[in-house]
């Protein structure tokens, strides 16, 4: 029987584009169902009932939460193409240093220069010292992983597409203060798999707008 996979996710969800792209690379066909965060559909809430948050993949019938443990479990899955993390145990574990501070740093600060008022200053100093972490690690290497794209990858692209959201509330430009970091993006979007998903960074400020209501 052929595989049935499903991926119930938001066109703007940074999380989502990972799962997302992990698919894409891997050239696995699947259903891509959008949800309303503000209307969960009961099939979300069914599928993930701890965190009721999206992406979440369902194989068959059966949900994977949470979306770096989505990329891993579809690069386990799919072993074929592209492989996103590294066989090498100390390499492996390299990378999911670098997802998991990228999933304990960057949305967490980068929220609260849109989400919180007055915070906006504080926050984009804190979000490009980050991202200055990000640009040292990543050094003079093409990827995160090295000459090929992967795990690390995956995890921060999601971001790019809302510099512009970060850009207009925090007074910044991201892509001045964090240049190596923007060549970097603009190198992963040659790939098909993250051109096809990250949507245009005026979308996602459009859509943010008019969400808290300034437009
Ligand atoms: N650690 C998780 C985060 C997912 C998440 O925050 N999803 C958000 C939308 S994107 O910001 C979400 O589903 N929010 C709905 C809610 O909080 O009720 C992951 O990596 O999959």
């Amino acid at each position: 029987m052929a595989d049935e996979v499903i991926l119930l996710s938001v066109w703007a969800s940074m999380f989502g584009m990972r799962t997302r792209i992990a698919l894409e690379e891997k050239k696995v066909k699947y259903d891509y169902r959008e949800e309303d965060l503000w209307n969960k559909s009961s099939f979300l809430l069914e599928m993930n009932p701890v965190h009721k948050k999206i992406p979440v993949l369902i194989h068959n019938g059966k949900p994977v939460c949470e979306s770096l443990i989505q990329v891993e479990y579809i690069d386990e899955t799919w072993p074929g193409e592209n492989p996103l993390l590294p066989s090498d145990p100390y390499q492996r574990a390299h990378a999911k240093f670098w997802a998991d501070f990228i999933d304990k740093k960057v949305n967490v600060t980068a929220r609260r220069i849109w989400a919180i008022k007055g915070e906006e200053k504080e926050a984009s100093k804190e979000l490009i010292e980050i991202f200055k972490t990000l640009e040292s690690e990543l050094g003079d290497k093409h990827y995160f992983g090295g000459e090929t794209f992967g795990y690390v990858d995956i995890a921060l692209i999601g971001f790019y597409s809302w510099f512009g959201v970060y850009n207009k509330f925090g007074n910044m430009s991201l892509e001045s203060e964090c240049p190596e970091l923007t060549r970097w993006a603009k190198r992963c979007l040659q790939r098909e798999s993250v051109s096809k998903v990250l949507p245009e960074s005026e979308k996602v400020t459009k859509f943010i707008f008019q969400r808290l209501g300034l437009e």
